[in-house]
């Protein structure tokens, strides 16, 4: 199984997405959208082994977490429009502690970004922070140390990036920084290249 995490810093916490102005009012919803277009979508096929996490810090109520998993995925298509709708059908529902469920796959609750995070490394997974001057992807996924088989965790910011503290409590908890580029890349690449690593490592 292969988990993102994603920080939207500015994503919006209610429902009230304007499908015309992802990006301005909504707070960067389209990162969001690109970022599970990504995380999922293969050309006619879905990857079933994936679980995305997009943790909302925007107004009204932040912050909100809103699952995404891959096998249970229905009628979602790659667009951002589409995927922008299914969120909004999520943040009109009132989250609680636990997960609740919106559409098929979909799920939302009140959760903090450290504390899935923090579920995820006490369940014995591997926690990545994706980062430009973290170790290159290719030296820890190869042939001799594929992902298959295993539970791993991907951490990853926004166009803000996931901020001071949250640097400090990955560094605090031992996940490992993973660079994928010497560029600053967008997030929704980020997932990209780390799915087709992968990928690679797989198969060789
Ligand atoms: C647009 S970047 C964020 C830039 C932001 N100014 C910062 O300082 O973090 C979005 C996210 O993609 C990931 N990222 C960007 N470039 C990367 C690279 N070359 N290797 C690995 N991860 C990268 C990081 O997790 C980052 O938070």
């Amino acid at each position: 199984m292969i988990e993102f995490i994603f920080k939207a810093n500015k994503s919006i916490t209610n429902g009230e997405i304007n499908l015309k102005d992802l990006p301005g009012s909504s707070g960067r919803m389209d990162l969001v959208c690109r970022c599970v277009s990504s995380a999922f979508f293969l050309s006619h096929d879905l990857r079933r082994d994936t679980i995305f996490y997009s943790v909302h810090y925007g107004a009204p109520n932040p912050p909100v977490a809103i699952k995404f998993v891959g096998s249970e995925l229905k009628r979602v298509s790659p667009d951002e429009r589409s995927i922008a709708l299914f969120i909004k059908k999520a943040l009109d529902k009132s989250p609680m502690q636990l997960w609740k469920e919106s559409t098929s796959g979909i799920y939302i609750a009140k959760k903090e970004f450290k504390d899935i995070i923090l579920e995820k490394k006490n369940e014995g997974k591997e926690i990545y922070y994706l980062h430009k001057d973290g170790e290159d992807i290719e030296n820890i996924f190869n042939k001799e140390n594929n992902a298959e088989n295993k539970n791993i965790v991907f951490i990853l910011g926004d166009h803000i990036g996931i901020g001071e503290e949250d640097e400090k409590f990955l560094e605090d908890i031992g996940a490992l920084k993973v660079s994928l580029s010497p560029l600053e890349l967008h997030a929704n690449h980020c997932i990209t290249i780390v799915h087709n690593a992968l990928d690679k490592a797989k198969l060789k």
